[in-house]
């Protein structure tokens, strides 16, 4: 196992930014959700995000996706700031994200459908889903309904249904959560892979420590919310492509995993300590 001299590769330094998040506040009503979120992200990067419970990596997936806006700062995704016209993201939810009434492959022409409006036919669509389908070796099951399918499969056709959308930008909510072990790293491996051969930037929300240093360029760890903010940015320094049982095995990752679960508690002892601040004060 390789541990990197550098903190960044040179691939990674000269890539271009591909999101800016500048001053970034949200809240709904009166209770202050995200604070002061500044983060850039460069092409191809991928970047997972932890924190605990409540620290808001779910609402800032919403706020990349344009589901919501901040109350105030910017999202600029290619340089442009993020408003409806710029449906290039793709994301995948631990709930699967598929129509439960329509086939793996049907659920893939749909999104093309969306994609190339008019501009292919029936059959071509159908060719095109068939061919991301094999790309996430689902191709012997693109007539299966969701309902008829493992959850690692329903995974494997919603992130092909992801990457028909054509983004190059990737976005998965805790995808892999509900899975077992062995379906778990046979997930992570293909989504490396659509990571460093489709040059996909991703952006990844887990609670597992050990996915995300196998997956992540660089791990964005949160505070306890609310209101959530960045505590630390935290380059993964062990060399990709990651060999999963070496590296698991090695000191430097036992190390490094201990600091991040160390940055992560630091946070919630400061949040609790804040809270009995309150409490004590309280009772004056
Ligand atoms: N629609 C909503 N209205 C009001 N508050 C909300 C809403 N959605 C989320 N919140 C609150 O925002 C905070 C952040 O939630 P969020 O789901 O983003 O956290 P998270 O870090 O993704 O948590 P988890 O790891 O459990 O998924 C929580 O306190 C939550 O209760």
């Amino acid at each position: 196992m390789q541990v990197l001299e550098e903190t960044k590769k040179p691939d990674q330094i000269l890539a271009p930014i591909k999101i800016e998040v500048k001053n970034v506040n949200f809240g709904y009503g009166e209770t202050e959700i995200l604070k002061d979120i500044n983060l850039q992200v460069r092409e191809g990067e991928f970047i997972v995000l932890m924190g605990p419970s409540g620290s808001g990596k779910s609402t800032f997936l919403r706020l990349l996706t344009n589901l919501e806006k901040p109350t105030s700062g910017e999202i600029l995704i290619d340089h442009l700031k993020l408003t409806k016209e710029i449906p290039d993201l793709a994301v995948v939810f631990q709930d699967y994200s598929l129509f439960p009434w329509l086939t793996a492959e049907e659920n893939i022409v749909l999104a093309l459908k969306k994609k190339w409006k008019g501009k292919k036919s029936k059959k071509e669509l159908f060719e095109l889903a068939e061919q991301y389908l094999a790309l996430v070796q689902l191709g012997h099951a693109a007539k299966k309904y969701p309902g008829e399918m493992s959850g690692g499969m329903r995974q494997r056709a919603a992130i092909a249904r992801a990457l028909s959308m054509g983004a190059d930008l990737l976005v998965m909510d805790e995808p892999f959560g509900a899975l077992d072990p062995i379906t778990r790293i046979q997930l992570q491996e293909l989504v490396l892979q659509i990571n460093q051969t489709q040059k996909k930037t991703v952006i990844f929300v887990t609670h597992d420590a050990e996915e995300a240093i196998m997956l992540a360029d660089r791990i964005v760890m949160f505070s306890p919310g609310p209101p959530g903010k960045i505590l630390e940015c935290i380059d993964v320094p062990f060399e990709k492509p990651r060999k999963r049982d070496e590296l698991f095995e090695s000191t430097e990752f036992t190390e490094f995993r201990d600091y991040l679960l160390n940055v992560m508690n630091k946070g919630i002892f400061e949040k609790l300590s804040q809270s009995e601040v309150v409490k004590d004060g309280g009772g004056i």
